[in-house]
C-alpha cells in the first residue's frame, strides 16, 4: 500500500522475479507491468484494481534461513478513488509493505493508508523505494515515519548509494544482481555508518524488549537473532515499524525486503484468533487459523469475467475445496462453490483445495458480495464486514443509442456488484440516470469500463459533489400516528430528541424509555425508521449525517400497536424533529497536498484563498520546493491539478484525499443544493 505513484506495481514485479515466479519483469511506464493487467490500467499506467498473486520464498538470513514460505500479495491502488481496493484488501491481510518515494517522504495518502492498516490492526513494514533517484532522502523519510505517521522507525538497512545497502542487524554491506544477493564484508568508512545506525536501533528496541534494554545499559551490542526477534516482538504490536530500503526500479533490495515480509510481519498462525459473531444468536465466536477448525472465509471482491463472477475470499479457519456446499452468513442462504484457483494477475492455477491462510479466487457463486462470510452449514459464524466508503462526486450519464440504453442495466447491475463504492439511481423528477463514485477519475474509469468491457457508451455530465444534511440547533417534537377507523388499527406515539452531532458521527439511537412506554421489540422498529428517514433527507433529498437521537417517550396501545406503526411513527418524528431543528447543507472537503518550486508557493497560496481553502502548514522539501497542505471544499478540486500545472509550468503535482464535510455556504443552502426528490433515489 501507499501514495500514488510510490512504485508499488514495480516492487510487487520485482518480487515475482526474484522469487522465481516470472522470468522477465515488466514495467509500468512501458504498460507491460503483469499486475497491471487491464488494459484501462496499461493505458493509465495506474494500478486500480487490486491484484493478488503468491510467490514461494525461501530466506537466506534472518529468523529462518533455509525454511520455504509462501507470501501472497496483494497489489493496491494508490489512487484515492479506489480507496475501496485498499480497505477490502487490507480487511482480508495479515500484514502490509507500505511502499514510501524516497524523495518525497511520507505524502497525504500514505498518511490515509498507514492509519486505514492501523484501523484494521494490521502490523506494517516500510520500504523506502527509489533511492537510486536524484533527491533520494532516507534520514527525511524517517523523520516523516516518526513525526507524520506517529509511529517510531527502526532503519533496517542504511542506503550506501543508490545500488549497496548496509544491513543494520546483520552487519554487512549486500549488492545486487539480478536476482542473487551479494554480501561483503563492512570497510572502515561503512563502520562509523553502521556504529551509528546500531545504536540507533538498541535504543529503539531496548524501550520494549528486555534483552536488547539489559545490553543497551551494560554498553554491550546484541548478535543478529536477539534484535531480528525484538524487532519482529515490536512490528508485530504496533509499536516499531520496521524500515527496508531500495530500488525497486534497479532491482535494489528485493531479496531483503522478502527476508523482512518473512521475519517481521506476521503469518496466519501469528494473527489472533479471528473473531465473529453467531447469526442468530449474535453471541460471540472465535476460529483459530488450523484447518481442523470449522470452515470460514470473507468475500473480499468479485470479479464479472467471461466465465461468470469469479469471488476472492480469504479463508481464516478449516478447508474448502471444489464443490463444497457453503453457507452464506448473513442470510443463510446456501451455495456450493465450482472451481478454486490461487490467483496470479490475470492467471490461475486451479487447486482442489484451499486451506485456513489462504487467499483464493473461487467460481460458481452468484449472490455474494464483497464482505459477505462463507462458512460451514452446521457451524455458522458472522465475520467482520468490509466498510464502504460513501460516495462524494455524482454525475449524469446519459446512453449513447437506443440500444445503449437497453445493454445499460445489466452492464451497470454487473459493475455495482462489483465495486461497492458505486452507486446509481434514476432521478425521480428528471428521469436522468444518476452515478456516484468516490472521485472524478472513478467515474471516468467506470465509464470508460461501460464502453470498453461491455460495449455500453453513455456519455458523462459534469461531476457535482455529493452533498449532506444535519441539523444546525437541538429540538424535541412528540409524534402520534394514529389510524384506527374500521379494521385493523395501526396506533404508535413516538417523542424524540435530535441534537447535532459531532462531524462523521453519522447518526447514533440511543433509548431513554422509562416504564415501558414502549414495549422493547418496538424500540429497534423506532430505530429503523429513524434511520430510514435519514438516508431520504430533508432538505433537498442527501442524507442526514451527524445528528444524535435520543428517543424519550412513547404511547402505545393494546390492538392496534405493532412494528410497522413504530417504524412509521419513528420516521415521521425524525423528520419533524429534523425540520424545527433547522436542516442544513453540508458539502464534502478535501485535504491536499501540493509539493511546488519555492517560487510559486505564493501563486498557489492564493489560488487557494481565492478557493475558499485554508492553508493549513508549509513545509520545506529537498533543496527550493515546499508542501503546502490546505483543506478546501471538493467541488473547488476538480479542474485542481490542470489549473496548477497551469501556473507552475507544469512542476507543481497535488494530491488529495476526502477530508469530511462542513456546513455549506449559505448561499448554496437557499438554492437547496442541487435538485433533489426525497423518495428512494438512493436505493442502487
Ligand atoms: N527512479 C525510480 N523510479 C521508480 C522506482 N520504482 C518505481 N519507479 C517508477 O515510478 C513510477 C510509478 O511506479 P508504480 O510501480 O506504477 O507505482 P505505484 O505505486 O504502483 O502506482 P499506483 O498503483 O498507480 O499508485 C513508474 O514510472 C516507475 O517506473 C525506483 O526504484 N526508482
Amino acid at each position: 500500500m501507499a501514495h500514488i505513484d510510490a512504485g508499488k506495481t514495480t516492487c510487487a514485479e520485482r518480487i515475482l522475479y526474484c522469487a522465481g515466479r516470472i522470468h522477465k519483469t515488466g514495467e509500468v511506464h512501458e504498460g507491460t507491468a503483469v499486475l497491471d493487467f487491464d488494459p484501462i490500467e496499461q493505458k493509465r499506467g495506474i494500478t486500480i484494481n487490486a491484484a493478488a498473486t503468491s510467490v514461494a520464498w525461501t530466506p537466506s538470513s534472518g529468523l529462518c534461513p533455509g525454511q520455504a514460505h509462501r507470501i501472497q500479495i496483494v497489489d493496491t491502488p494508490g489512487h484515492v478513488d479506489f480507496t475501496i481496493e485498499v480497505e477490502r484488501s487490507l480487511r482480508v491481510l495479515d500484514g502490509a509493505v507500505f511502499v514510501l518515494d524516497a524523495a518525497s517522504g511520507v505524502e497525504c495518502q500514505s498518511e490515509t493508508v498507514f492509519h486505514q492498516a492501523e484501523r484494521h490492526g494490521v502490523p506494517s513494514l516500510a520500504f523506502v523505494n527509489k533511492i537510486d533517484k536524484p533527491g533520494a532522502d532516507f534520514d527525511m523519510c524517517l523523520r516523516d515515519i516518526r513525526e507524520r505517521l506517529g509511529i517510531e522507525p527502526v532503519a533496517l538497512h542504511v542506503p550506501l548509494s543508490g545500488s549497496e545497502l548496509l544491513d543494520v542487524v546483520h552487519g554487512v554491506v549486500l549488492g545486487f544482481d539480478g536476482r542473487a544477493v551479494l554480501v561483503s564484508e563492512m570497510t572502515a568508512a561503512h563502520r562509523t555508518v553502521f556504529d551509528a545506525a546500531r545504536a540507533t536501533m538498541m535504543e529503539t528496541l531496548a524501550s520494549f524488549d528486555e534483552d536488547v534494554l539489559a545490553l543497551f545499559c551494560q554498553g554491550g551490542n546484541a548478535d543478529a537473532r536477539t534484535l531480528a526477534r525484538a524487532i519482529r516482538t515490536g512490528a508485530l504490536k504496533r509499536k516499531v515499524l520496521p524500515v527496508a530500503c531500495g530500488s525497486a526500479l534497479k532491482n535494489v533490495g528485493i531479496p531483503s525486503l522478502l527476508d523482512a515480509i518473512v521475519d517481521y510481519l506476521p503469518s496466519p498462525v501469528d494473527v489472533p484468533d479471528v473473531s465473529g459473531t453467531h447469526p442468530l444468536h449474535g453471541t460471540p465466536l472465535t476460529r483459530r487459523a488450523d484447518e481442523r477448525e470449522p470452515f470460514a472465509a470473507l468475500a473480499f471482491k468479485t470479479v464479472f469475467d467471461r466465465a461468470g463472477y469469479l469471488t476472492y475470499v480469504r479463508i481464516y479457519s478449516g478447508a474448502l475445496s471444489t464443490g463444497d456446499g457453503v453457507r452464506l452468513g448473513r442470510s443463510g442462504a446456501r451455495e456450493r462453490v465450482g472451481r478454486l484457483f490461487r490467483p496470479h494477475a490475470d492467471q490461475r492455477e486451479e487447486v482442489r483445495t484451499a486451506f485456513a491462510g489462504d487467499i483464493v479466487a473461487v467460481t460458481g457463486l452468484r449472490d455474494v458480495r464483497t464482505g459477505e462470510t462463507l462458512c460451514a452449514s452446521d457451524e455458522p459464524i458472522v465475520l467482520e464486514r468490509i466498510d464502504t466508503p460513501a460516495p462524494v462526486v455524482e454525475v449524469t450519464i446519459e446512453p449513447k443509442t437506443a440500444d445503449d440504453r437497453e445493454r445499460l442495466p445489466t452492464a451497470l447491475g454487473r459493475m455495482l456488484f462489483q465495486d461497492p463504492s458505486l452507486l446509481a439511481w434514476v432521478d425521480p423528477e428528471s428521469g436522468e440516470m444518476r452515478l456516484a463514485g468516490m472521485g472524478s477519475l472513478h467515474l471516468d474509469v467506470t465509464v470508460t469500463r461501460l464502453r470498453e468491457d461491455h460495449r455500453v457508451a453513455v456519455s458523462m455530465g459534469r461531476p457535482e459533489v455529493a452533498y449532506r444534511e444535519t441539523i444546525a440547533h437541538a429540538a424535541r417534537v412528540a409524534y402520534r400516528h394514529a389510524k384506527q377507523h374500521g379494521g385493523a388499527g395501526q396506533f404508535a406515539g413516538v417523542t424524540l430528541a435530535v441534537a447535532p452531532g459531532a462531524r462523521g458521527s453519522g447518526i447514533t439511537f440511543s433509548d431513554e424509555t422509562v416504564g415501558g412506554c414502549i414495549p422493547r421489540e418496538y424500540v429497534p422498529a423506532v430505530e429503523k425508521g429513524v434511520r430510514a428517514a435519514a438516508s431520504r433527507g430533508i432538505v433537498a433529498g442527501y442524507p442526514v449525517v451527524d445528528v444524535a437521537v435520543t428517543l424519550l417517550d412513547g404511547e402505545t396501545h393494546v390492538k392496534d400497536s405493532n412494528a410497522a406503526a413504530f417504524e412509521f411513527a419513528g420516521s415521521l418524528a425524525f423528520q419533524k424533529a429534523c425540520t424545527e431543528g433547522g436542516a442544513i447543507l453540508l458539502e464534502p472537503y478535501a485535504a491536499l497536498e501540493i509539493a511546488v518550486p519555492e517560487l510559486h508557493a505564493g501563486d498557489v497560496i492564493g489560488d487557494l484563498g481565492a478557493r475558499r481553502g485554508l492553508v493549513q502548514r508549509l513545509v520545506p522539501r529537498g533543496r527550493n520546493a515546499v508542501v503546502v497542505s490546505a483543506r478546501l471544499p471538493l467541488a473547488e478540486t476538480f479542474d485542481y491539478v490542470t489549473r496548477l500545472r497551469g501556473f507552475t509550468q507544469g512542476r507543481g503535482t497535488a494530491s488529495m484525499r476526502p477530508d469530511g464535510y462542513e456546513v455549506a455556504p449559505s448561499t448554496r443552502c437557499a438554492e437547496g443544493g442541487p435538485k433533489r426528490t426525497r423518495e428512494g433515489h438512493r436505493t442502487p
